[in-house]
This record gives C-alpha cells, sequence and structure tokens, in this order.
C-alpha cells in the first residue's frame, strides 16, 4: 500500500519515526515534508497529502501536527477526503468501518509514538464496512 505523509513542527519527531515504523512494515511511503523541525504552517504539509489521496497516488493519508485537529480541517477541504482525526485504537477501527476514512490526523503531543504505531496498525488493517454505511459515506461525498 502507498502511503503519503506529512506533519508541521508540532509533529515533525513523530512523523520522522512512523515514516521508519511504515517503511519497517513494508509500506511504500511518500514522505511530503517537512524535512526539519522549523516552525511552519500545517495547512502546507496537510494540502500536498491530502492531494496525494485525492488524485489517488496514494491510497492513504497519515498527518500530524500537535493535537492532529488543524491538520484534519485542512485535508478534509480536498475533494475526496475523508479525514479524521484519531487519538485511540479504538477510534482508528471505527473510521475505516464506519466513515471509510482515507486520511488520519495523528497528535504529536499528547498521544505517545507507541499509541500513535497502533492506531496505524488498525487504521490499514480495518475495511470499510459498507452496508448501512454506504449511504451515509455516499452523503458526505456529496457536500463535496
Ligand atoms: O493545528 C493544530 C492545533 O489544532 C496543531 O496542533 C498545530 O501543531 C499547533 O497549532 C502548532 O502550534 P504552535 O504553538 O505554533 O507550535
Amino acid at each position: 500500500m502507498r502511503v503519503s505523509i506529512g506533519s508541521d513542527h508540532a509533529g515533525f519527531e513523530q512523523k520522522q519515526a512512523l515514516v521508519d515504523y511504515l517503511v519497517g512494515k513494508g509500506y511504500d511511503v511518500i514522505d511530503r515534508g517537512p524535512d526539519n523541525d522549523d516552525r511552519v504552517d500545517y495547512p502546507d504539509y496537510a494540502a500536498p497529502v491530502a492531494h496525494d489521496v485525492a488524485d489517488g497516488v496514494a491510497e492513504r493519508g497519515v498527518l500530524v501536527c500537535g493535537t492532529g485537529i488543524g491538520m484534519a480541517m485542512a485535508a478534509d477541504k480536498v475533494p475526496g477526503v475523508r479525514a479524521a482525526n484519531i487519538i485511540n485504537s479504538e477510534f482508528a477501527a471505527l473510521c475505516r468501518e464506519h466513515n471509510d476514512a482515507n486520511v488520519i490526523t495523528l497528535s504529536g503531543r499528547f498521544v505517545p509514538l507507541e499509541e500513535n504505531e497502533r492506531i496505524l496498525d488498525t487504521f490499514f488493517a480495518t475495511d470499510f464496512g459498507g452496508g448501512r454505511h454506504a449511504g451515509r459515506v455516499q452523503k458526505i461525498m456529496e457536500l463535496d
């Protein structure tokens, strides 16, 4: 699976570690930066990752900022993206099963790396449930 990943300065350290984690697990990772922890604006890094997913360059996107909130708001503006800000594995499973989320946003300041690794494992391993959820997701996409 090809995964596009990015962060701001607050998520940079975890982003670097998560790139290594995902590459180690065999994912094809596109790192959209930044390449250092200088202060930056999260929408500038949410945009290329969101477009990678919307354009089919990557199947999934991963974004890390201080909370994950700003990244989710920015990424979700790109048509075709369903971004979810996730802080535990249970929600990681549900955002896939119920919402078919294709971008996950993580907190580099409030969630430890090991928990974010577990969250990503669940995010990538969980399929969309379809059924009653399909029409609801379709209605979300009609809002684009
Ligand atoms: O967008 C955010 C909050 O919703 C992110 O957590 C950012 O990383 C945060 O706002 C950055 O804050 P800073 O004070 O400029 O480091």
